[in-house]
């Protein structure tokens, strides 16, 4: 069972002890403090510093101040038992940010929570509280990303929490980052899969609708993302619908490296790239609007066939061909494409330039299916939100392409029925698609 590993006062480990283990079955996580108390005796009051002393009964002294600070413990070195208000008055800093993630104990998390903490996504004056969301599979792994995370010593990082239950976890996030899914196993069909990893979506979605910011921004990595997203949409009526993405920031980025390639010019000369549609081998990379140099991507690379044919597949099994050498899907670049996807949000897009994210589509000016989460292109005025770009060129192969994409997107909805209150699901995905990391 993986259920919490508390330390003893000298900091050895115990074995799994039964507070944890009764905390867990409650669906909390509750660490038994002290954690390693010479750090926690050097940087807490002195009051606290006592306690860490007093070994088994600082938990039960501690207890009242966990409480005050909310439901979730906090962890280790980010005890509350600090007062850092006086400290945090001194800086110019903004009001904490309270950033929540799923799946905190995997692979790209282990990338983006570092990144997140280091201020390089919200900016070296922006405060912020990490809520890591995982399971009793996860518990101690958990542990060891917020052991981490305390010895990186990152001056903007001044709460993390950890917890498996999303009730707990989501209380008062402005960011919901919802990366934690079951991966597609060998032989496992694509229904199975939404219906496994949408029964998660469901109930994460029930929890931010009672327990998050009520604006929070809830961005779904998990895949296959653009349904999980909308499964999540439907189990939270009270949350804009348009506060929610689904990832397809990677797909983004991957299309701008094989143009840059092609045109033999570096990757940052490449603008206005849309990913039209599902994050799935049916997503279309959109050449037709694209720019190079500030000119169309037609009148650079002139070769049509590899535009339609190798360029299309390439970013579409981009992912798939990465598994293939490395053993893993990616997670290094997802992680940089989830950063790039918050920035798009928190700062203003660059005149001219967009960027595709997957949002809900009620509304969209391209006669796209309403109410599906369908990747298009956006822009920011840095606020959080974001608007559709209508000022866009459609010609038949595009089109084509968008319609094959919407139709994965709507059969992928009727899988989801039972998820979604749309009544009795009805799957009939008729070619088996792939994420861009299976082939
Ligand atoms: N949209 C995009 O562009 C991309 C999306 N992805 C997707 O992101 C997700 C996470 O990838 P990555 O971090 O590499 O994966 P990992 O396998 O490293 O981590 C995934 C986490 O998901 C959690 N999880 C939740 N439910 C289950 C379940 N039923 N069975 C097993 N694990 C579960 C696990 O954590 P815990 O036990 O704590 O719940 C696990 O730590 C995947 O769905 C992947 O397909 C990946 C790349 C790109
Ligand atoms: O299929 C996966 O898990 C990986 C994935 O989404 C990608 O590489 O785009």
């Amino acid at each position: 069972m993986g259920l919490s590993t508390a330390y003893s006062p000298a900091g050895s480990r115990l074995a799994t002890a039964p507070l944890a283990a009764a905390a867990a079955r409650r669906g909390s996580v509750q660490h038994l403090r002290p954690r390693r108390p010479l750090i926690a005796t050097v940087r807490c009051s002195v009051d606290a510093a006592k306690q860490v002393q007093d070994g088994a009964a600082t938990i039960a002294a501690q207890e009242p101040a966990r409480h005050k600070t909310g439901r979730l413990p906090r962890f280790g070195v980010f005890c509350p038992t600090y007062d850092l208000t006086s400290d945090d008055k001194t800086k110019s800093w903004k009001k904490l940010v309270t950033i929540a993630v799923s799946g905190a104990a995997g692979m790209i998390a282990n990338h983006l929570l570092f990144q997140l903490a280091s201020g390089e996504v919200f900016g070296q004056d922006q405060p912020i509280a990490l809520k890591l969301l995982g399971s009793e599979r996860s518990l101690q792994a958990l542990e060891g990303v917020a052991m981490e995370l305390e010895d990186s010593l990152y001056p903007l990082l001044r709460e993390v929490s950890i917890g498996i239950d999303p009730y707990e976890v989501f209380e008062d996030a402005d960011w919901a980052l919802l990366i934690g899914a079951k991966p597609r196993g060998p032989g496992m069909e694509r229904a199975a899969l939404l219906d496994i990893n949408g029964q998660i979506f469901a109930d994460q979605g029930k929890a931010l609708n009672t327990v998050a910011s009520p604006n929070v921004k809830v961005i779904v990595v998990g895949n296959p993302c653009n349904t999980n997203a909308l499964i999540c949409i439907k189990n939270a009526p009270n949350i804009p619908a348009k506060n929610f993405h689904a990832l397809t920031r990677l797909d983004e980025n991957r299309a701008k490296c094989q143009l840059a390639l092609k045109a033999g010019v570096f990757y940052d000369k490449v603008s206005n790239m849309t990913i039209w549609g599902n994050h799935s081998t049916t997503q279309v990379p959109d050449f037709l609007n694209a720019k190079i140099d500030g000119r169309p991507v037609k009148e650079v690379i002139k070769d049509t066939k590899w535009l339609e044919e190798e360029f299309t597949m390439t970013v579409q099994n981009r992912g798939g061909v990465l598994i293939q050498k490395w053993g893993r899907s990616s997670a290094a670049s997802t992680s940089v494409s989830i950063v790039d996807a918050i920035k798009s949000l928190v700062t203003p897009t660059p005149e001219g330039d967009w960027f595709s994210s997957g949002v809900y589509t009620t509304g969209n000016p391209y006669g796209i299916a309403e109410d599906i989460m369908f990747s298009m292109p956006c822009r920011s005025k840095g606020d959080g939100d974001y608007e559709l770009v209508s000022d866009v060129l459609m010609d038949d192969f595009l089109w084509e392409r968008i319609k094959k994409t919407e139709a994965e997107l709507l059969a992928e909805k009727k899988c989801v029925a039972h998820l979604t209150g749309e009544g009795i699901a009805f799957c009939d995905l008729r070619e088996d698609t792939m994420l861009p990391g299976e082939m």
